[in-house]
């Protein structure tokens, strides 16, 4: 890599090698596809496991290893140990990076003290922490290169989050949105860790990084105009309005427009904060390089249900009327799955994914805003019943995949409804600022989770696998035909793409929340996907673990969780049986 070209310049070219799996979500595009296909849907069934590893730690791996050349990265939770694990001996681990401990983050993580990933870029590994700390290490050594405190705990702020290398900056988000932290993400420079620029999600345009004249409003393909976010807000509320960015970030370095969502506004009780909460629950396309905003849309205005809006955006064109467009398709927690036109933020096809979402009865095609069921909008010191989705949404963090072979999406969800009871609550920096009991049921038909395979532009899924809990982790498509996933009780699957046949599961020794990656290494494909329960679909079991959490309501929820499996963490990977594998 020459050292002029900037970071993202090289990821971009080592996206393309399939052997490596170069960045949490595989490729900036956010497919998590690979064009590996030594396993394939005829040969799948005799996968094994090749080897496996304890993490060392006890709680929800939501991550996903990355692989550069010889070596595999991975993280935990916390403690967010880093390991590098030199893939030429199997297993071993060249280094490990065990970051200082502050005490004072755990109690303020709402949904588990669980992280995503650590990224690459410029010979360095770049991880957030849970404390707040962002860090560069040396990718041949584990030394710390540079660090910086992006978030504080004592305010209720956390991170999450896997970073995104983009130009020069590593990108990074920020969690509290169940403490009325005011959300924003911040870009540090690669090389110096020099903060480059930060953007809230509400206040004044220039803290947004929005322009009144320039940043056009998807629904309404007008420019935002002055006080774009203040005037939906009461008084200072935009200041502990939520709104934060913990989810996935994607990269169109044709735009150069990088994508994300911003999650729900605080408090959880809508009645404290009249107004729409600009720009909580809302995509949000940016210049990676200055921050600022080319386009906003908000899915959910006004949210009284906590249907945060982070979910990743993948980057697909598709055909528009005959006309090729590029687009983003979003499975937001609402229910509602999302093709926008990613250059304009204007809406192209908006589908509920799950038949339940009763929220909402559409889309006013006019404002592109949601049509709320009056009698299912929540109200203080109110029980709300029979609300479909839950919070935990019709999905959660769990990335979905994009083959293009199928063209379909294949997308792990919940299925879940709830009553929900808002009440008025005080801001306190660094305490709960949730502002709701919330009691989440299984959905019709008595399951909770479901793997479909999906056209977003139709809203007609091909096929559906039922799971009794939620299925919380990720997906992974390939060129083999294949794809994989992970369930809640445990059980590692390979399924066939077009048909939804299960081809291989294995039972692993803990709850799988993690998302499959895949990599080849001296001729063979090796499918990666960390074990360990946790994260809110869990957080019955962690609860005694996770002194003030929220209390956010899980409760009783999964509470047979514990019959089928147990916290612990462990790095699997699966391969063929060499004797498959070189028939091939
Ligand atoms: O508003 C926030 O800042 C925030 C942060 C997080 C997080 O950082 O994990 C979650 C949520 N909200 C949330 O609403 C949610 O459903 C959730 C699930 C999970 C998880 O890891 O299982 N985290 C989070
Ligand atoms: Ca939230």
């Amino acid at each position: 890599q020459s050292s002029s070209a900037s970071a993202s310049e090289s990821l971009l070219t080592m996206q393309k090698n399939a052997n490596d799996w170069v960045m949490p979500t595989g490729t900036y595009n956010n497919w998590r596809y690979s064009t590996l296909k030594q396993i394939d849907t005829s040969n799948a069934k005799d996968l094994q496991v090749a080897w496996s590893m304890s993490t060392g730690t006890d709680r929800g791996l939501e991550g996903q290893p990355i692989v550069i050349g010889n070596m595999m990265y991975y993280q935990t939770s916390y403690p967010n140990y880093v390991y590098a694990i030199d893939l030429n001996h199997t297993g071993r681990i060249a280094w490990k990076f065990e970051p200082p401990r502050d005490s004072n983050a755990p109690p303020v993580a709402c949904c588990d003290v669980v992280n995503r990933g650590p990224a690459y870029g410029d010979g360095m590994i770049f991880v957030d922490a849970l404390d707040g700390m962002v860090y560069a290490l040396d990718a041949k050594t584990g030394k710390v290169v540079w660090k910086a405190k992006n978030a504080h705990p004592t305010k209720g702020q956390t991170m999450t989050g896997a970073p995104m290398v983009v130009k020069d900056n590593v990108i990074v988000g920020v969690s509290g949105g169940e403490y009325g932290v005011r959300g924003y993400i911040t870009a540090y420079n690669v090389k110096t860790g020099k903060r480059v620029w930060r953007a809230y999600s509400e206040g004044p345009n220039k803290d947004m990084l929005i322009s009144a004249s320039h940043t056009i409003n998807g629904a309404t393909g007008k420019p935002v105009g002055p006080h774009s976010s203040l005037k939906t807000w009461k008084g200072n509320e935009w200041k502990i309005g939520g709104g934060t960015t913990w989810g996935w970030f994607s990269y169109d370095p044709k735009l150069n427009l990088m994508y994300y969502g911003s999650g729900n506004p605080g408090t959880w009780n809508p009645t404290q904060r009249p107004g729409k909460n600009r720009w909580s629950m809302t995509i949000f396309a940016r210049n990676p390089e200055t921050g600022a905003a080319k386009w906003v849309y908000q899915m959910t205005p006004h949210d009284g249900w906590d249907y945060d809006g982070v979910n990743e955006m993948v980057l697909v064109n598709v055909d528009d009327h005959g006309k090729t467009v590029p687009a983003l398709v979003h499975f937001d927690r609402n229910g509602f799955s999302y093709v926008m036109n990613r250059e304009t933020g204007a809406p192209i096809a908006i589908h509920k994914y799950d038949k339940s979402v009763n929220w909402a009865t559409g889309i006013n095609p006019k404002t592109h805003e949601p049509i709320v069921d009056p009698a299912k909008m929540t109200t203080a010191n109110k029980n709300v019943k029979d609300i479909c989705p839950a919070s935990q949404g019709d999905k959660d963090e769990q990335p979905v995949s994009y083959d293009p072979t199928t063209k379909l999406f294949y997308a792990p969800l919940n299925h879940l409804c709830m009553s929900y009871q808002a009440f008025n609550v005080k801001y306190k920096a660094g305490f709960p600022f949730v502002g709701a009991i919330v009691n989440m049921v299984p959905g019709p038909g008595g399951y909770r989770g479901r793997f479909i395979a999906y056209d977003p532009m139709t809203g007609k899924a091909t096929w559906s696998i039922h799971s009794m809990f939620q299925d919380w982790g990720g997906a992974l498509t390939t060129a083999g035909g294949v794809g994989f996933y992970g369930t809640l009780k445990g059980m590692f699957r390979a399924v066939d793409l077009k048909t939804g046949k299960i081809l291989y599961q294995f039972k692993t020794p803990s709850g799988i929340i993690g998302n499959p990656m895949t990599y080849m290494h001296d001729g063979k494909q090796y499918v990666a996907i960390l074990s360990g329960v946790g994260g809110w679909a869990a957080i019955g079991m962690t609860n005694h673990l996770h002194k003030s959490s929220a209390g956010l309501g899980a409760v009783g929820l999964n509470a047979t969780l514990t019959d089928y499996t147990n916290l612990g963490g462990t790095l699997m990977v699966f391969a063929l049986p060499s004797k498959v594998a070189s028939a091939h």
